[in-house]
């Protein structure tokens, strides 16, 4: 399995929950784990990239995860609080009219979100003590209460907001990989603190939280086939 984050620092937390120090290539069935830059871009391209390049190896990757710390909206998911989604949604992906926001599948555009496989995002979450909920993927962090309010109004649920899962999602979607989001938190959704982060104790958990979730992952048969298709 491939796990994307978006800095070194994300990228290290996780791998400090792996065997051994970080790096990027590891043994058969544990995560390689890759710091893709940030922003929706980055890490599409990139990890575009990584798929292309294993599966070229004759090694594809069975799963990718999108990793690292995110915004949590309140009340469903507070500073130190675990995340996985539910949904990883491409939140500012559209056209903003004066009646509403438009998004990019209404347009008729291709797809404004990614699901992971069937019950895998449940069991991670539970084995996590995670909140299971929507991921928010957004090019712009929300900086105001007015913003962090219509996002949430047009998510019902939403848990939090980050700058990659969907990114991560559509690279992963083009080449049939599943997917799956894990973020966090280390701000809350809403007017712009930076005093407020809470940088250190997320990257503590994103340690916590893929040690609870390695086994569940590891052991993740793949995904099972639908008989409708
Ligand atoms: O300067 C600021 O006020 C500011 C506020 C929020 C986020 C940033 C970043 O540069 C973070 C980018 C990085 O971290 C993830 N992240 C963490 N919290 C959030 C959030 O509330 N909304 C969106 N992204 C967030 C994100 O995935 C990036 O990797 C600066």
């Amino acid at each position: 399995m491939l796990v994307v984050t978006a800095v070194p620092a994300e990228r290290d937390a996780v791998a400090g929950a792996l065997a051994g120090p970080a790096r990027t290539r590891v043994a058969a069935g544990r995560p390689e784990v890759l710091a893709a830059g940030v922003g929706p871009a980055a890490a599409a391209a990139r990890t575009a990239a990584a798929l292309t390049a294993a599966a070229l190896a004759g090694e594809p990757y069975g799963l990718v995860i999108s990793a690292g710390v995110g915004g949590g909206f309140l009340p469903v998911a507070g500073i130190g609080s675990t995340v996985v989604a539910s949904r990883m949604v491409a939140a500012d992906l559209g056209v903003e009219t004066p009646q509403r926001f438009v998004s990019l599948a209404e347009l008729g555009f291709g797809t404004s979100e990614h699901l992971p496989p069937a019950g895998l995002a449940e069991e991670a979450a539970g084995a996590a003590g995670a909140v299971l909920g929507p991921v928010l993927t957004v090019a712009t962090v929300t900086g105001t209460a007015e913003r962090a309010a219509g996002l949430a109004a047009r998510h019902p649920g939403a848990a939090a907001e980050a700058m990659e899962g969907f990114g991560v999602a559509e690279a992963a979607a083009g080449q049939g990989v599943p997917v799956l989001e894990v973020r966090t938190v280390s701000n809350v959704v809403g007017p712009r603190d930076r005093s407020a982060w809470r940088i250190a104790e997320a990257l503590a958990a994103l340690t916590v939280a893929f040690g609870k979730l390695l086994p569940v992952l590891e052991s993740w048969p793949g995904p099972v086939r639908d008989e409708r298709k």
